[in-house]
């Protein structure tokens, strides 16, 4: 017998005690948005979606019709539901906050909405990227300091693939499970029970052309994995899309970087709304993610759009780049002890 994605959260709510209804209330308006924007993706060359909207995003970034589109289909969606405090958007500049009867309001979400949006005119995977916090008790209007918190508060998060087939890859702190989009019941239907993320695999995924530009530690982690120093052969894959390419990693193992580079110093990805909802799935999965030092679930967010470089993977792959930046300062504290 088949599971849908909602009967499989009703099945976890029975298992939280004060569960009202309103968390999978929340979660049919995400469902809901990722099917519409599903099938305008189905239909992109046809349905006058592609191309730039002619404007650009607080990220300096030309917006493309289609980033449009899912950031709408997605403010409307979550926005209709009094369970829905605050939304913050790659898309939107400022969190949209909303004025909720009282005991109402008790979610927060953050979203990518359109993730890999320079693959959209090429036919090649996108995604939506997502993450649910409660709002703060002691918070009277939803202001900034329930959206910034850390990623280990959140409460759930997920992705939804555009590809071959659309996937929603999903965890609430209870496991990671993956729910296949059956277009002839137009439901998710679960497809990959508590996924795990292999500990080692044979992939590494970077954007080699900026290397030049990485630390140094970064440019000898690659070179290690480029000459199988750590006696694991690895092949290179980079789709550019970093939903497509953490699927990859999580279902296959690897690693997945992206470091510090000239024109992004601080990273490119954004911590709230692409690094902490991933790196909640692949540390629930088994696997690591840090921002080159640090766990990222563990940073507290300054500001809704802030930065951070990524390394993320199975468990051997991180603790090999970390090993590799600790092995310097160990010699050196070595020669200072002599
Ligand atoms: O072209 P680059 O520098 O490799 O960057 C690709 C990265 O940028 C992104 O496209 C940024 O995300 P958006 O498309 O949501 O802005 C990631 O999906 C991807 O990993
Ligand atoms: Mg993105
Ligand atoms: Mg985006």
């Amino acid at each position: 017998m088949i599971t849908t994605f909602q009967q499989h959260i009703l099945h976890q709510q029975r298992e939280v005690p004060y569960a009202s209804g309103d968390f999978s209330w929340l979660l049919s308006g995400l469902t809901l948005a990722a099917k519409m924007i599903e099938a305008k993706i189905r239909c992109a060359g046809l349905c006058n979606i592609v191309g730039t909207a002619g404007q650009t995003n607080i990220q300096g970034e030309t917006q493309q019709k289609l980033d449009v589109f899912a950031n709408e289909a997605l403010l409307h969606c979550l926005g209709v539901r009094d369970c829905v405090a605050a939304l913050v958007s790659e898309e939107n500049d400022e969190p949209v906050t909303f004025d909720r009867p009282p005991g109402e309001g008790k979610y927060v979400i953050v979203f990518d909405p359109l993730d890999g949006s320079s693959n959209i005119d090429v036919n090649v995977n996108v995604g939506t990227i997502f993450s649910i916090y409660r709002r703060k008790e002691d918070e009277r209007s939803s202001g900034l300091d329930s959206v910034l918190q850390p990623g280990n508060c959140q409460v759930a998060a997920g992705y939804v693939l555009y590809g071959p087939s659309t996937m929603l890859v999903y965890t609430a702190g209870r496991g990671v499970y993956g729910f296949t989009l059956d277009p002839t019941i137009g439901a998710f239907v679960l497809s990959h029970d508590r996924m795990q993320m292999p500990e080692r695999g044979k992939y590494y995924s970077c954007n080699e052309a900026n290397a030049a530009q990485f630390p140094e530690h970064y440019r000898s982690y690659l070179e290690d994995l480029r000459i199988s120093k750590a006696g694991q052969e690895y092949s290179s894959r980079y789709i550019g899309s970093l939903v497509a390419d953490f699927h990859r990693t999580l279902l296959k193992g690897g690693v997945f970087l992206y470091p510090p580079t000239a024109g992004h110093p601080e990273g490119k990805l954004r911590l709230l709304y692409e690094a902490n909802p991933l790196a909640l799935i692949a540390e629930q999965a088994g696997g690591l993610a840090i921002n080159g030092d640090e766990a990222i679930l563990n940073l507290q967010p300054r500001g809704i759009h802030q930065r951070t470089p990524l390394v993320v993977g199975g468990r051997s792959e991180v603790e090999r780049f970390l090993d590799l930046i600790r092995e310097p300062q160990l010699a050196r504290a070595e020669v200072e002890s002599l």
